[in-house]
């Protein structure tokens, strides 16, 4: 029996959180490392050669020791079937996915703003969900009528984009009033066994990012 993926990261979403989303979709079990909490555990990872570019995300996966998050999701997406069934569908799914890319940027740096930033950085995080962002995924909902983004089946610019608009939701859950066709999306998505069961209270879906996690992370990667 193949042995589970296993994930370096620290107790939160982050760059990681794609990454176990994807996992999850595929209904693919995972483990996590001890979650880094202390410098000394990181440091043993940069000592022992683990972490390629001396950064997490890293994922075990195959007897390889992966890092890069696009790399890592790469590796997934083509693996369990979700980044579309050929050259042309793969290309939209990537635009499509850079966008929740950026996006998610903005969402995982908001945290760990500033005090003076913090407001700014809010109003300009909503701004681009719903200004930029999600009119595209819902003009492409509507442009061609079906159920996923690309190619009538399944694939991560789906996943992708359902976890950006979660994220988004957490902190303004009107975002998604002016898109009828993203809210049917955002339920049928949801919907889907493996997306289902892994949106249940006690899944490996990390929480909604706190102090605490701001502060550890801060303390691991010395900024
Ligand atoms: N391009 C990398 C960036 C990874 C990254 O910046 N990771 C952070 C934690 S989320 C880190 O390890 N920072 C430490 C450092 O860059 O020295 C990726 O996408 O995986």
């Amino acid at each position: 029996m193949a042995t589970k993926p296993k994930l370096y990261y620290f107790n939160g979403r982050g760059r990681m959180e794609t990454i176990r989303w994807l996992l999850a979709t595929a209904g693919v079990e995972f483990e996590e490392a001890e979650y880094l909490e202390t410098r000394e555990q990181y440091e043993k990872l940069l000592q022992d050669g683990s972490l390629l570019f001396q950064q997490v995300p890293m994922v075990e996966i195959d007897e390889m020791k992966l890092v890069q998050t696009r790399a890592i999701l790469n590796y997934i997406a083509g693996k369990h079937n979700l980044y579309g069934k050929d050259m042309k569908e793969r290309a939209l799914i990537d635009m499509y996915v850079e966008g929740t890319m950026d996006l998610n940027e903005m969402i995982m740096l908001y945290p760990f703003s500033s005090p003076e930033e913090k407001e700014k950085n809010f109003a300009l995080m909503i701004q681009r969900a719903t200004n930029r962002y999600f009119p595209v995924y819902e003009k492409v909902l509507k442009d061609h009528g079906q159920d996923f983004l690309v190619g009538n089946q399944l694939s991560r610019a789906d996943v992708q984009v359902l976890e950006s608009i979660l994220m988004i939701e957490e902190y303004e859950h009107t975002a998604l009033s002016e898109f009828p066709l993203l809210q049917a999306f955002k339920a049928r998505i949801s919907n889907l066994p493996t997306i289902k069961k892994f949106l249940q209270p006690g899944s490996q879906r990390r929480t909604e990012p706190d102090d605490r996690i701001v502060e550890t992370v801060n303390k691991v990667l010395q900024l």
